[in-house]
């Protein structure tokens, strides 16, 4: 069995160059959905998204409208590719013309406000759909760098491990090498919390620290959400793999990133609403960093460099004073509450 009819919701970064890497997989017909007329004209006939990706083009499978209805119709494999905290809106304009037995595949890094609710979870709910229909693409993919075919591994992650397949070939080419994963929970949280992270690593570096401060943080940093992930379920091995240090050191370490570019300009001194006028993308962990921090203390489980990172971005606290307060914190051991070595 192999998909036929792909519809991608969102034609941002990540949904356009999603679209090509369907295609390119052997995907027979793609359809972007996008908002405005004028790009989903740009994208059906000239095969460009001069908005989101100018230096690409794409396969003649990709075709593209301005009305979802029209891109859903038919699907087997529908993406959703729109910012994390529009989902349910969206979603619940397009209720009912998902068919019934269309695999959803959510390429969103966020956590939902108020119901703290990751992305497959909104998926169940709003779509009424099964959990085994849900699929979640996550991994170490800048946009910009799939869509220039730079080589990648990314994760399929799904509670069905058939349909985590179907996926994984549908979107299988020489330049992209999906894993299966069944941890969905992990994959999640891993593609969520690396962007608060990847904004404390942004600041850190605009404020002039070197690599030492930046190792600190990317380790702490993943520490933290495992200590989530435990808490909610996921497997501590999913944070060692491509969804969670894979993604985490992309985010932190490219300067193509939105939210450690972000990160910078509040480090560099710009308020919260200097830093997003300046910005046109999704830059995910401004908003999920609260979700974070809420769904964190809903498990009693302490995340710092998440908790400053919300400080600096609703608070008006200064970065350097955020990364203050966490060398501030009391000592303990690397690993609380795991058994010493025996090699001692
Ligand atoms: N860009 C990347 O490199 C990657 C992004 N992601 C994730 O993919 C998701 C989508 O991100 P991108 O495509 O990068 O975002 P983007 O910022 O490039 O584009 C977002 C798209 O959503 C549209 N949009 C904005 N508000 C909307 C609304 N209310 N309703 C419907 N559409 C709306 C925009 O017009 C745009 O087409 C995010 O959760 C992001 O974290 C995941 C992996 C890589
Ligand atoms: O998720 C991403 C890479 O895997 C993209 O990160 P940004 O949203 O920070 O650009």
């Amino acid at each position: 069995m192999s998909i036929q009819r792909a519809a991608v919701l969102g034609s941002g970064s990540w949904g356009t160059a999603f679209a090509k890497v369907l295609a390119d997989a052997g995907t027979p017909s793609v359809t972007v959905w996008s908002r405005r007329p004028e790009l989903a004209a740009a994208i059906r006939d000239e095969h460009h998204n001069p908005d989101y990706l100018p230096a690409m083009w794409l396969p003649d499978a990709v075709t593209a409208t301005s009305d979802a209805f029209e891109a859903i119709d038919g699907a087997d494999l529908v993406v959703l590719a729109v910012p994390s905290q529009t989902l349910r809106a969206n979603l619940a304009a397009w209720n009912g013309a998902i068919g019934a037995d269309a695999t959803l595949v959510s390429l969103m890094k966020g956590i939902e406000l108020d119901t703290l609710k990751r992305m497959s979870e909104v998926i169940v709910e709003v779509a009424d759909v099964e959990p085994d229909r849900v699929a979640v693409v996550t991994g170490p993919n800048l946009a910009p760098e799939i869509a220039a075919e730079q080589i990648a591994g990314t994760v399929v992650a799904c509670r069905d491990i058939g349909r985590a397949e179907l996926v994984q070939r549908a979107i299988s080419t020489r330049y992209l090498r999906p894993y299966t994963n069944d941890d969905v929970v992990g994959c999640e949280l891993g593609g969520a919390v690396k962007n608060a992270i990847a904004l404390a690593y942004g600041m850190a570096s605009a404020l002039g620290f070197g690599d030492n401060t930046k190792a600190t943080l990317i380790t702490r940093g993943l520490a933290e959400t495992a200590r989530l992930g435990a808490a909610l379920g996921a497997n501590p091995m999913t944070f060692a793999g491509l969804a969670g240090l894979g993604d985490l050191i992309a985010t932190c370490s490219s300067p193509l990133s939105r939210n450690r570019s972000f990160g910078e300009r509040l480090g560099r001194g710009e308020t919260l609403e200097q830093a997003q006028a300046a910005t046109r993308q999704t830059a995910e962990g401004v908003k999920s960093c609260l979700s974070i921090r809420d769904l964190a203390h809903s498990v009693g489980v302490e995340m710092p460099i998440t908790e400053q990172v919300e400080q600096v971005c609703h608070e008006g606290v200064d970065p350097l004073k955020a990364l203050a307060a966490l060398m501030a914190r009391e000592t303990k051991p690397e690993r609380p509450g795991v058994p010493s070595s025996t090699g001692q």
